[in-house]
């Protein structure tokens, strides 16, 4: 698996410099004097470059969220043949319709195995999801198992931003805006619209234990991810901005054939352009790929009693038009420190009117004692019973209330103010985990009138 091609994408990431903050206006350019001074659309864009905006809010929008970047190209992206229909593999969009939503809490194993050479892109399976592409609301689950790289094919999803969340496997993304390496414990978002091929790295020796690369893809159709206010918090923690990476410009020349990929309101097309569409020179704008190694998350918590609500947790926002209520929030369970006196100190049983979809990078979660693993997902739909299971709850509600360093696991979280519906292959896959009600059986009753 791991080819020549692996090895020259492991070097250019080696070196891959970056733009840093959260939000900002970036420009970069890959030749100098490529990117036009004082102006975006000068007569004739330098170095016979093309200039074409990218837009990802509405031109109208009030500045602090409106998206767009001005990109120089060696040809406009509207040169192109007709796309046509492409097979869908198992990935599925909003409206989700096939099923009837579930009550039920459910817990998936990872991925099987790819049966055969698998791209990212080929092995992007829907797990679910609420909203309407079309209208710009909700989001969707994805994962994806992936044993090679994208050769001369290249995606871009009309329909929404992509927040890529590597479980096994380091990625090297080649987007229009330039490269950016993304591997387990990071998270990477392509913006909507935004062209990228995937190139796998860091392939895991071949140890039994899955593909070379695996993770979890939050399609978010609705308002692009921001950083959450901190309120009483200050100026700083959570995610801090100055941790974002946005790539520096860099183009491929290529001509002859390359497959573009479109998702457009939930199909796929393809056509077969006659170069490659990554080849941006020079860009300016703030609608840019950015990754994010969440170990810097700065984790707040309770240094007194109680558990926090997991919204202290917040990496990204996706607000909807209801204040306070996200289409989605990105949530991470980072290591931190647990202090709580006369506090049990897990998650606690709860319902929520939101959706709870979890996911774990690597080792364990402190909610769950077994079974949630890593590449597998739990989801918890709108007010479904759930917390921490019987073993964690007995450990817990005897556990001497030393201070205690998490530092096993991490585990993150797709909250959603919509329900979220399960897609067929979903419901009947094989890796469902049967009787995950279990882990709350035998809570014994421990009332004393
Ligand atoms: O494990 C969960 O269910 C997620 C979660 C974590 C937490 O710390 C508090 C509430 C909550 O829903
Ligand atoms: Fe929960």
């Amino acid at each position: 698996m791991a080819g020549t091609g692996n090895e020259q994408a492991r070097k250019t990431a080696e070196g891959l410099a970056y733009h840093t903050g959260f939000g900002n206006e970036h420009s970069s350019e890959a030749v100098p004097g490529a990117l036009p001074v004082g102006r975006n659309s000068p007569q004739r864009a330098p170095l016979g470059l093309y200039a074409e905006q990218l837009s990802g809010s509405a031109f109208t929008e009030p500045r602090d969220h409106n998206h767009r970047s001005w990109l120089y190209r060696i040809r406009p992206s509207a040169a192109h043949p007709p796309f046509v229909r492409a097979a869908q593999g198992a990935l599925r969009s909003a409206p989700f319709t096939d099923c009837t939503p579930d009550p039920n809490r459910l817990r998936w194993n990872p991925l099987p195995e790819p049966a055969g050479p698998v791209d990212f892109l080929d092995g992007l399976w829907t797990l679910g999801g609420n909203g309407d592409a079309t209208q710009r609301t909700g989001m969707a689950v994805h994962l994806y198992h992936a044993n090679t790289s994208m050769e001369r094919r290249v995606f871009g999803n009309a329909d929404g931003e992509l927040l890529i969340v590597p479980e096994r496997g380091g990625l090297l993304l080649r987007t229009e805006l330039g490269l950016l390496h993304a591997e387990p414990g990071e998270v990477a978002l392509i913006p909507r619209g935004v062209r990228f091929r995937v190139e796998l790295l860091d392939a895991a020796p071949d140890d039994g234990r899955g593909p070379a690369s695996r993770g979890y893809v939050c399609e978010n159709y609705g308002r692009p991810f921001q950083l959450p206010d901190l309120g009483p918090i200050g100026a700083n923690g959570l995610a801090n901005a100055r941790d974002f990476r946005a790539p520096v410009a860099a183009y491929e020349d290529v001509e002859g054939p390359v497959e573009v990929v479109n998702k457009f309101c939930g199909a796929l097309w393809t056509a077969t352009y006659d170069h490659s569409p990554l080849d941006v020179v020079a860009w300016h704008g703030n609608h840019v790929p950015y990754v994010y190694d969440l170990r810097r998350f700065n984790v707040i918590g309770s240094i007194s009693y109680d558990h926090p609500d997991p919204s202290i947790f917040t990496v990204l926002t996706s607000p909807s038009d209801t204040a306070g209520l996200a289409g989605v929030d990105f949530v991470a369970f980072a290591p931190r420190w647990l202090v709580g006196e006369d506090t049990f100190r897990p998650p606690y049983f709860h319902r929520n009117v939101m959706t709870e979809y979890m996911g774990l990078i690597e080792g364990a979660y402190d909610a769950k004692a077994e079974g949630f693993v890593p590449g597998g997902g739990s989801l918890h739909n709108m007010m479904s019973a759930h917390g921490p299971d019987r073993e964690t709850f007995d450990r817990a509600s005897a556990a001497e209330l030393r201070p205690q360093k998490i530092d096993d696991g991490l585990a993150f979280m797709f909250e959603t103010r919509w329900p979220l519906t399960l897609t067929e292959q979903a419901r009947d896959a094989g890796h469902l985990q049967h009787g995950y009600d279990d882990v709350w059986q035998g809570l014994q009753r421990h009332f004393r009138p």
